[in-house]
């Protein structure tokens, strides 16, 4: 009796197995044939698009992208930041500007929940539950449909008590997290690693082994805070992925930069330091943070300075790492269906982040001066995106 007991159950452990294969497959199936829709819809608009401005063109002349891009880029060693102080900021802004806009999918009836992003966050610990929460609502706010963090087992209860928005996942530090988190991320379109995943070697391995995975699937990558702690370690990680971004503050830019070269960066010269770190991670896109974003994949050095304001309080890099996740899926998506051409669509989707980011400071700094913290920033996400992006 015992041993018949057994078999069943495991006939149906075996057949609920099975169930769950064939759904996966059933999802991916229906995933790309989305996929490929939502391709066709973007193609269209573009049609629409370049009929519009060559109608509007007959009246004030606008640059094509491929015309536009390469003026809206810096040739890197031969520019000084005198030269790139001088260059007219507006001018490019508007023109990677409007790169941004043409990769951001249009809201119809026709799509279902998802199809817009799913966006995972690896981080969240018992130190720091804000900054995972920061990525993942800002990613929410951006467009994407879906935010998960996936964060330690007593992170967890914290961040869904800030949001009933966020699918949480207690599995960071369970002993099978990487399995636990590989289970979803065939859903996945883009992956946001390290904030607030803090510094534990186990955290760090198994974000390690998910950052490997990820890539084998061709997932976008963001990489921050403490996941770049984990490339300064380990550079392999990501080195040479192309649908990888860093986006390093002053200290982790520095840090990472002397693990590569062996020396101290030039700080004379910041432009140079960033593309050459950007060469040494094998062309990786890479966002150094500061007074200007500078924004390079080792090519060109493009440089973001909408005015933002001095407020510098904590959390404001999460919400540019959460919103950068959602536009790198948007551009690679774009990219694939070949609405964005000759340019790197990890590059258009880092200025949109930082442009957003900047312009979310602006507007809460317009409306609580001195007091105005991460949250103030996130309120305006809908407001500065539509003037950004939408006008
Ligand atoms: N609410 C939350 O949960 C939040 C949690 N967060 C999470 O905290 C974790 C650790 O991140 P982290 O950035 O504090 O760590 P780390 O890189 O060691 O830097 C520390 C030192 O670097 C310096 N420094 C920093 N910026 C600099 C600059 N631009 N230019 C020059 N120096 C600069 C500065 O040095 P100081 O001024 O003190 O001398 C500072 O002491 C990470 O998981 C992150 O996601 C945050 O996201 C915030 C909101
Ligand atoms: N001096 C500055 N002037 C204007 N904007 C800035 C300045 N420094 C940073 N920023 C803006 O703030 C964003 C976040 O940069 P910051 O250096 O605060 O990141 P971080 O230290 O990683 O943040 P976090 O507190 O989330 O860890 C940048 O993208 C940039 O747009």
């Amino acid at each position: 009796m015992e041993k018949l007991m057994e078999q069943f159950l495991e006939q149906s452990a075996q057949a609920e197995d099975s169930f769950y294969r064939m759904e996966e497959q059933r999802l991916q199936a229906e995933d790309r044939r989305r996929e490929a829709e939502h391709s066709r819809e973007l193609h269209m608009l573009q049609m629409l698009g370049q009929m519009f401005s060559s109608i509007s063109s007959l009246h004030l002349p606008t640059p094509r992208w491929s015309a536009a891009v390469p003026r809206l880029v810096h040739a890197a060693s031969p520019v000084s930041s005198d030269s790139l102080r001088s260059t007219s900021h507006k001018g490019m802004d508007d023109d990677i500007l409007s790169l941004v806009k043409s990769i951001i999918p249009p809201l119809t009836s026709k799509k279902h929940k998802g199809q817009d992003g799913r966006i995972g966050i690896i981080g969240g610990c018992q130190d720091y539950t804000g900054a995972p929460y920061f990525a993942a609502i800002s990613a929410l706010k951006v467009g994407a449909d879906l935010s998960h963090v996936f964060c330690t087992k007593d992170a967890a209860t914290v961040i869904k008590s800030y949001s009933p928005e966020l699918i949480v996942h207690p599995v960071l530090d369970s002993p099978n997290a990487v399995e636990e988190i590989e289970k979803w991320l065939p859903r996945l379109h883009g992956l946001v690693v390290g904030p607030g995943l803090g510094r534990e070697d186990l955290l760090l391995k198994t974000a390690k082994e998910v950052i490997e995975k990820s890539k084998a699937r061709d997932i976008p990558i963001v990489i921050d805070a403490d996941g770049l702690w984990l490339v300064t370690q380990q550079p392999s990680v990501i080195q040479g992925y192309q649908k990888g971004i860093l986006t390093p503050n002053f200290m982790e830019f520095t840090r990472l930069y002397e693990a590569l070269h062996h020396k101290p960066m030039d700080s004379s010269d910041y432009q140079g330091s960033v593309m050459q770190l950007s060469v040494a991670m094998g062309n990786l896109t890479l966002v150094l943070k500061g007074e200007q974003d500078l924004i390079t994949d080792g090519n060109k050095v493009i440089s973001c300075s909408i005015e933002g304001s001095g407020r510098r309080c904590g959390g404001q890099g999460d919400l540019l790492s959460g919103s950068m996740g959602v536009l790198a899926h948007w551009a690679h998506a774009a990219s694939a269906a070949g609405t964005v051409r000759s340019v790197n669509p990890s590059v258009v989707a880092a200025f949109g982040a930082c442009s957003l980011t900047r312009q979310c400071n602006s507007q809460a700094f317009q409306r609580h001066g001195r007091s105005t913290t991460t949250s103030d920033m996130i309120q305006e996400i809908g407001s500065a995106f539509k003037k950004l992006f939408e006008s």
